[in-house]
């Protein structure tokens, strides 16, 4: 057996390159940015007024007073998106609206609530007089120029993984396109002659079919773009003409099923034809057998990824060894999940120490202590998924040693 970290690092190194694309802004959610993003001018580009208001010189308002206010010439209204046309003098305002230009010659605006027109007020053509019942301080209710971004600025750094609020950053600098790691095309071929993908009667030895509707959404929330390859029957001609299809689609192919020792698995005979694959036994439980290879597809490489059939291996897999590889294709510097030190607040057992390192499955929750505490759900055996089905979470269990009640324990959250 091969440790889960050797098993990762060597799947890693053995996974092709995917040429950069530039995609439009809002359908880059969640992908890797290739490089730098510098701002070619700055943000907000001018000043403006962060308040609906009046602008002023901030000495004229400095004895106002709800019982004395100053009165003020309004000289007309600055609506975002128009500049007023004469500065603002001594004993004269602009009525300004939130993100309107400040008017030259101000250097404060004062809130609306604080003058006699109250919010809403139609107060604001010239020739009105406005009366200001608060003194202003120099520079309240106004944004500088560059005090989001300078420019020249890098706003976001290479290898950023794209978050709604970057993409609004990108937006703000005027990026209509950003050159990412693009999404990958990956088939999902499940196989078996047992499995009954229509819902109908079962006959004798059949299976209704679960992996598939789960590896695709799992590849979803992995940010891939999971194409159904449909369920391929034990026939050795007819999988092969399924792989060969997508090889032509795809950048990955993930297989379920056929990658232990049965002895007509007609997934390892044809890719075995098709390609050199590495089969591991990975000490891990569940997930133990996985296989890999790189296939020579007609315009590109194509990674293959063998999981196991069980239902929870399957998942299981994906979660630590298939998703690590698909985000480190898609440029991600740090390809493995996050961790979380948490207390087991029920023994976390193993029903025999057999090498592996256990990741059982556990539901997670935040103890009065603000730290997560985890119990394992009931039923841990590879098939059992309506059990891992409830739970959130993997707990790490060496294979040495059980885990106490009140222990710390490592989790890693499951997609
Ligand atoms: N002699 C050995 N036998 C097994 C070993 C071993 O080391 N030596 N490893 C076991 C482990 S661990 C696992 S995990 C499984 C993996 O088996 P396969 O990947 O070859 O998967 P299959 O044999 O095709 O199926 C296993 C099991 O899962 C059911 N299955 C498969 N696909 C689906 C699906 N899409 N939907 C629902 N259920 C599915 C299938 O009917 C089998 O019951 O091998 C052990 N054996
Ligand atoms: O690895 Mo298997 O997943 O133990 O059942």
């Amino acid at each position: 057996m091969i440790e889960l970290a050797d098993a990762r690092r060597t799947l890693l190194a053995a996974c092709p390159s995917i040429a950069p694309v530039a995609l439009p802004v809002a359908r880059a959610d969640r992908c890797v940015i290739v490089a730098d993003v510098v701002a070619t001018h700055a943000v907000p580009p001018f000043d403006n007024t962060s308040v609906d208001g009046y602008a002023v010189q901030a000495a004229d308002t400095v004895t106002a007073t709800q019982d004395q206010p100053v009165h003020l010439d309004v000289l007309g209204s600055v609506l975002a998106g128009s500049v007023a046309d004469r500065p603002v003098e001594p004993g004269r305002t602009w009525k300004v609206m939130t993100g309107a230009p400040l008017p030259a010659g101000a250097d404060a605006v004062v809130m609306v609530e604080r003058t006699s027109a109250r919010a809403g007020s139609q107060l604001g053509a010239a020739g009105d007089q406005v009366a200001i019942l608060a003194p202003a301080r120099s520079g309240a209710g106004i944004r500088r120029a560059g005090s989001d971004v300078r420019t020249g600025e890098t706003v976001l750094a290479a290898g950023t993984v794209l978050r709604p609020a970057h993409l609004g950053v990108l937006g703000s600098v005027g990026a209509r396109e950003v050159l990412v790691y693009r999404r990958l095309r990956v088939g999902v071929l499940v196989t078996g002659d047992e499995l009954v993908t229509d819902g109908g009667e079962l006959r004798p030895g059949q299976i209704h079919e679960s992996n598939r509707a789960m590896l695709m959404a799992l590849l979803v929330r992995a940010n891939c773009e999971p194409m159904d390859l449909g369920v391929a029957s034990d026939d050795v001609a007819d999988l092969e003409q399924r792989l060969r299809h997508a090889m032509a689609a795809c950048d990955v192919i993930v297989t379920s099923g056929g990658v232990s020792m049965g002895d007509s698995d007609p997934v390892k005979a044809v890719l075995e034809r098709m390609g050199r694959l590495n089969w591991m036994q990975v000490a891990i439980r569940p997930a133990k057998p996985f296989a890999f290879g790189v296939l020579d597809g007609p315009s590109a490489p194509v990674l293959v990824l063998g999981l196991p059939g069980n239902p929870v291996s399957s998942l299981v897999s994906f979660e630590l060894i298939a998703r690590p590889a698909l985000r480190h294709m898609m440029g991600h510097v740090e390809p493995y999940g996050p961790s979380v030190l948490a207390i087991a607040d029920e023994q976390l057992g193993r029903p025999l120490a057999d090498g592996r390192t256990a990741f059982l499955r556990v539901l997670s929750r935040i103890g009065p202590d603000g730290r997560v505490h985890v119990r394992p759900v009931t039923g841990q055996d590879s098939h059992q998924l309506s059990a891992s089905a409830s739970a959130d979470a993997l707990a790490e269990v060496p294979d040495d040693r059980t885990v106490q009640a009140g222990e710390d324990v490592l989790v890693y959250p499951l997609s």
